[in-house]
């Protein structure tokens, strides 16, 4: 496999961006080189400046998928990874990158999906509907929010014990140990 080259796209504090980071600095033929995000006081940037170069843009680049489009195409991208993004990618991005968005959603999808499902509001659902189960979706981007190819999932147990903040903590624990192989794994299957 020739040497392929990752864009990251996150917009909060970055700890799966930053955990794909790790994972590809030891995987020779895959490398992180891009990271990007829409919101300039994402704590990502802070917690990265050292490891990767960086492209912070507003919420009208976030948009404009003909900027985006060519931003990649300058950069040589073969992947873009979805680490905690939270605007839609642009349908025209996702036409120049044909299977090679790959996003991480912090709920067994097709459950807890879809536009405003984000973050600790999927967990707060979660709890509210006394589920006794959840757990990351690991899928391919398309044109509508979480209704891409599933590549992966998997699961975690809860209990009436559970909080927001206790699923979260879960979720994110699986996360940090499935996501990077996960994409590693499908990248190398795509040769
Ligand atoms: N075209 C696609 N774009 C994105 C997808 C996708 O599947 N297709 N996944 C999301 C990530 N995501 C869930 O995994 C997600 C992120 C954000 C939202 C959402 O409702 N966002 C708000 C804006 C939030 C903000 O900017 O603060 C909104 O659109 O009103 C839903 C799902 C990434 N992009
Ligand atoms: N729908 C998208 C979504 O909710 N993504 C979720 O945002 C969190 C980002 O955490 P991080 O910034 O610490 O990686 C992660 O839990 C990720 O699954």
């Amino acid at each position: 496999m020739n040497t392929k080259r990752i864009a990251i796209f996150a917009s909060g504090s970055g700890s799966n961006a930053i955990k794909l980071i790790e994972h590809f600095d030891k995987v020779p033929e895959i490398n992180a080189v891009l990271l990007l995000t829409n919101n300039e006081n994402a704590g990502v940037l802070e917690k990265t400046e050292d490891l990767i170069d960086h492209a912070v843009i507003n919420n009208d680049g976030a948009n404009d998928g003909s900027f985006l489009t060519e931003l990649m195409h300058e950069e040589r991208i073969d992947y873009i990874v979805l680490a905690g993004y939270l605007r839609k990618i642009p349908n025209e991005l996702i036409k120049a990158f044909p299977r090679q968005i790959i996003n991480i959603h912090p709920s067994l999808l097709p459950k807890y999906g879809g536009k405003g499902m984000y973050g600790m509001k999927v967990h707060q659902a979660v709890l509210a509907n006394k589920e006794t189960e959840s757990g990351i979706t690991i899928h391919l981007v398309n044109e509508i929010y979480d209704e891409g190819e599933i590549l992966a999932q998997h699961k975690v147990n809860l209990s009436s014990k559970d909080s927001a903040e206790t699923i979260q903590k879960k979720v994110l624990e699986i996360e940090h140990k499935n996501f990077s192989k996960e994409v590693e794994n499908y990248i190398r299957k795509q040769g």
